[in-house]
């Protein structure tokens, strides 16, 4: 069997954490031939509760998994990880946009960064989960100089999986049988899930979702509002924001880096943009790529109607104030 890799999640005492570890320590994410060291970070007032969640996971008895870290210094937490899971940050409440959030979690990412550049291998993969995704992720990575831009991501993953179990739903099919739907721009409600390419298995021959449903106006209305409020609808019923779907969806999201797509399948990821499809760059877009030796690559040459670039302009421009928000705060707080 392989060497154990240093694996961390942040945010280790809440509720997203809650699922994504279990999921982590029996082999869904880096496969079941791939013992783990799981370093758990949360901060100094969640300790106690930190040291029940690793009670639990020791109870858990999970063969792959060595052992456990729990701690509240990032130095330690960050120290030699393969891979990193940045969960910990605020959640929103009723009534909040996800970029409310900026001026209670940017400063986190900013930290973070710092400490993945002095511990983490420079071929950690992270992904962050913490809201506003894409922004945190570009304060991140752009505090992690030693690291290439390429190994950071923003989770819209679950938006992915939204997307793809709406399609199946109005299609009548299970949601294994949709695939390549996409998700640019933000992780926000001016995000844009779009079905124009999505792919529908029928007894082993695809065919396109749209042809298959014919019904441009629920593409272009219904289906891109739920997918756009969707984590509000999860808050507004539970009175909480989405932890068992978000856990699962980063799972997926580390999953497809490290193992790959399968050959003509793509996913939706947030990196760092190049400008593609008019994008702007230096933000995390997320776009459709595919991954090959835990390398992702934009897909490049879709086509793109008038509609859908409308959509990639607006969501983009958010990001861009966005970023413009974080380092306001940022040098602010300096
Ligand atoms: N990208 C996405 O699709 C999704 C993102 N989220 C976001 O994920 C984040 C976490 O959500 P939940 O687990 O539900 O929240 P939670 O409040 O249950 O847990 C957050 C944990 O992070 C910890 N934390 C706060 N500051 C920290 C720091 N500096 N270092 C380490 N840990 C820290 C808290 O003590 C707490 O234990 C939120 O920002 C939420 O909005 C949630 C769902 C989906
Ligand atoms: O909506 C929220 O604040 C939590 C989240 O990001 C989601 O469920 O997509």
């Amino acid at each position: 069997m392989a060497e154990p890799i240093k694996v961390v999640v942040t945010g280790a005492a809440g509720q997203i954490a809650y699922s994504l570890l279990y999921m982590i320590s029996k082999g869904d994410v880096f496969g079941q031939d791939q013992p783990l060291v799981l370093h758990l970070l949360d901060i100094p007032p969640m300790m106690g509760v930190l040291e029940g969640v690793v009670m639990e996971l020791m109870d858990c008895a999970l063969p792959l998994l060595r052992s456990v870290v729990p701690t509240a210094d990032p130095e330690v937490a960050f120290k030699d990880v393969s891979a990193a899971f940045l969960v910990g940050a605020m959640p929103r409440k009723q009534g909040m946009e996800r970029r409310d959030l900026l001026a209670a979690n940017v400063k986190i990412f900013q930290v973070q960064g710092e400490a993945l550049d002095r511990n983490a291998k420079k071929d950690v993969k992270v992904l962050v989960v913490g809201n506003p995704a894409n922004t945190n992720a570009m304060v991140c990575s752009r505090f992690a100089p030693s690291i290439p831009k390429e190994n950071f991501s923003a989770m819209t993953r679950l938006d992915q999986n939204r997307a793809q179990a709406q399609v199946a739903a109005k299609v009548g099919v299970p949601v294994g049988d949709i695939s390549n739907v996409i998700i640019w721009g933000n992780h926000s409600s001016t995000q844009y899930p779009d079905a124009t390419h999505a792919l529908v298995n029928k007894n082993g021959s695809e065919t396109n979702a749209a042809a298959e449903v014919k019904d441009d106006c629920w593409f272009k209305n219904v289906f891109v509002e739920t997918v756009q409020k969707r984590g509000a609808s999860v808050i507004a019923a539970r009175k909480m924001s989405s932890a068992m779907s978000a856990a699962k969806a980063a799972a997926d999201h580390m999953k497809d880096w490290f193992m790959g797509t399968p050959k003509g399948k793509f996913v939706s990821m947030g990196v760092m943009s190049d400008g593609s499809y008019g994008a702007p760059k230096d933000v995390i877009f997320s776009f459709p790529v595919t991954i090959e030796n835990c390398k992702w690559k934009i897909v490049q040459g879709l086509e793109i109607d008038d509609f859908s670039q409308k959509m990639i302009n607006n969501t983009g421009k958010e990001l861009e104030e966005e970023r413009t928000e974080a380092f306001n705060i940022i040098s602010n707080k300096l």
